[in-house]
């Protein structure tokens, strides 16, 4: 199956000046990883591990102080692939962002201008993009929010008007329209109460499974993996660590962090209690060296103290990046 998008030693993070000192927060660590068509990708880690920033990079999103060190970001267009890194910004913004790959932010506000009403944002794609005029592009948006089930009157709503999960929507709707390859979610639902959590998902979920588009979604809660994702990649201080069919990776987790995020989740009928990870992740601006999970694995080695651990392909598409598969 073609790979959609594919990270390539991905190397990226964030510079600024603290007093004197420049500082380089290592958030995105030589990732490589493919997306292929019709599939939904999960990747998860604990708060910090890099997740959002791979999602911005991987949809070609370089604002300061995220700079890209080396690596690259291809997309695949009209049987070809494009570095979606290295192109000019307007070629991103008016050729590649909606129409090839679109991204849903943690926080609906971010996309939403609050001077401007819903349907404003969904005509100005439409016209921008798709060279409609206003007319056809109002009612094109119509059919496309009636299409996903939403009521027609939130066209003419401001943004703030809204609730939190219709926001939500709306930015779902939008990231839609064009009917994008690929789709980037960063915690679509976070922000959301737990039952319009499941009434948002599913909309992304149900507009997936139609338009067979691919669709990754970083989420911390490994329960929404095991429910919704096809494939799942696990990241810890801005490395993957692990990737795989999402139930092998639930039923036979690799890396001793993978274990341990599984053995943290609760189990029915299960009443002993569940055993967190102990210490906590480690800053980014000075990682350790060797594996990143030395000083919390408690299976560490020599080797893991001193030598970065190579990604090796236990067999198609499931890889761990860890000293205790490795040959030596
Ligand atoms: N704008 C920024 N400036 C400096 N450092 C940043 C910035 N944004 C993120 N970071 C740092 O980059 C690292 C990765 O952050 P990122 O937000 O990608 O992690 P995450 O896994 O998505 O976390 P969360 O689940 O909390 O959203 C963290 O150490 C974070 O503090």
């Amino acid at each position: 199956m073609v790979e959609v998008l594919k990270a390539e030693n991905l190397v990226g993070g964030y510079e600024f000046i603290v007093g004197e000192k420049r500082v380089y927060v290592d958030a995105v660590s030589n990732v490589n990883i493919g997306f292929e068509e019709s599939l939904v990708y999960g990747i998860a880690g604990e708060s910090g591990c890099g997740k959002s920033t791979l999602l911005k990079l991987l949809y070609g999103f370089l604002a300061k102080p995220l700079t890209v060190k080396s690596g690259n970001v291809k997309l695949y267009i009209s049987n070809n692939y494009i570095d979606i890194l290295r192109l000019s910004d307007d070629v991103r913004r008016y050729k590649v962002w909606w129409k090839e790959i679109s991204w849903i932010p943690q926080n609906a506000m971010s996309v939403l201008n609050p001077v401007q009403r819903i349907r404003d944002h969904f005509t100005e794609i439409l016209t921008v993009h798709m060279d409609m005029d206003k007319e056809d592009a109002l009612k094109y948006s119509l059919e496309h929010v009636e299409g996903l089930g939403l009521s027609k009157d939130v066209l003419n709503a401001y943004p703030h008007q809204l609730s939190g999960g219709m926001r939500q929507r709306v930015v779902i709707a939008l990231a839609l329209l064009l009917k994008p390859k690929i789709v980037l979610a960063d915690e679509p639902t976070s922000a959301l109460d737990v039952v319009v959590q499941r009434g948002v998902m599913q909309m992304l979920l149900d507009k997936q499974k139609e338009m067979k588009n691919s669709l990754v979604l970083v989420s911390h809660d490994m329960g929404i993996h095991a429910m919704v994702t096809n494939r799942l990649a696990i990241m810890y201080a801005g490395k993957v660590v692990e990737f795989g069919d999402t139930d092998a990776v639930f039923e036979k987790p690799l890396h001793p962090y993978t274990k341990a995020l599984i053995d943290s989740l609760p189990r029915i009928g299960d009443k002993n209690p569940r055993q967190g990870l102990s210490g906590s992740p480690p800053d980014l601006s000075n990682p350790p060296p060797g594996c990143r999970f030395h000083p919390r694995c408690p299976f560490a080695m020599d080797i893991c103290r001193k030598e970065i651990p190579p990604t090796i392909e236990i067999e198609k598409n499931r890889y761990v990046s860890c000293w205790l598969y490795a040959k030596r």
